[in-house]
């Protein structure tokens, strides 16, 4: 069953009468137990996709189905509930996952307050992100790296369907970013979480099962079993990556040559 499932989904910014079309047609699919690195340039719109899948942004227009749920036809209070139950999320700052003045456990049990609670997984998992003797200590006085690791275990203590993470390595060395990994492929192969993952990180988006790269909105690429394609988006439009973009440049002419199993694009002069 899909988990998530973006049917043309368009996003579009209002700032000071100035639009920002941040998400343009993003058609995707995820299923339970994927693991997804979503990639991109700076600006591309990740976050925004992140913030989508996390219900906290409704889609300007395009429809959004997150457990077989429309979230468009959804109450708030329903979409609310839908959040705290289903959904864990690890923002890319990693003080504002946290309650700063309740302990690392504290933090990870009031995470549970919508599912049943359950001490031992909670301790289990500050074990597994490398706090497990910071279980009294204050959020809010950990390091910025104690504080990413523990919003982790924050954000899989209701052991969610769907787990949502925005650079969640950014401030780790690598030791702890592969415990970071580590409990992402657990928590899929174990209780079934579809992870998205929003990385710069290679060691992360290596490791994990599938890559999805957004370019100016739209999804340009996808990487499965170490394999890149381009995506065909709506109206057959198709990013040249820019590692081409030596041979065909952006703005220049392409002639199009028919093959037997699809096209080759080659540059033509004008
Ligand atoms: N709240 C906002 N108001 C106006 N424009 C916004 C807002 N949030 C994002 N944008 C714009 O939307 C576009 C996509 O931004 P987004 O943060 O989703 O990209 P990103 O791929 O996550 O980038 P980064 O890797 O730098 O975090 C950018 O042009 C950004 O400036």
């Amino acid at each position: 069953m899909s988990v998530v499932r973006c049917d043309g989904i368009v996003q579009i910014y209002k700032a000071h009468e100035v639009e920002v079309v941040a998400l343009r047609d993003v058609d995707l699919v995820i299923d339970e137990g994927e693991t997804v690195a979503l990639l991109g340039p700076s600006g591309a719109g990740k976050s925004t996709l992140l913030w989508l899948l996390a219900g906290l942004l409704r889609p300007s227009a395009g429809r959004l189905w997150l457990n077989g749920a429309d979230i468009g036809r959804l109450s708030q209070r329903s979409l609310d509930r839908l959040r705290a139950a289903q959904i864990g999320m690890v923002l890319q700052n990693p003080a504002r996952n946290l309650i700063g003045y309740l302990s690392a456990a504290q933090n990870v049990t009031f995470a549970q307050r919508a599912v049943k609670r359950d001490r031992r997984r909670a301790g289990d998992l500050l074990r597994r992100v490398g706090l497990q003797d910071a279980g009294d200590r204050p959020a809010g006085r950990m390091s910025g790296g104690e504080q990413q690791r523990l919003a982790l275990a924050v954000a899989l203590a209701n052991k969610p369907r769907l787990l949502l993470a925005d650079e969640p390595t950014s401030q780790l060395d690598e030791r702890s970013g592969a415990w970071v990994v580590d409990l992402i492929k657990r928590a899929a192969d174990v209780d079934g979480t579809t992870a998205v993952v929003v990385t710069h990180d290679m060691s992360v988006s290596e490791a994990l099962g599938r890559t999805v790269t957004i370019r100016d909105g739209r999804v340009g690429a996808e990487g499965r079993r170490g394999e890149d394609f381009v995506v065909v988006g709506r109206e057959g439009a198709v990013q040249v990556p820019p590692e081409y973009h030596h041979l065909l440049p952006p703005g220049s002419m392409a002639r199009i040559e028919e093959l037997e199993d699809g096209i080759a694009l080659r540059r033509a002069e004008p």
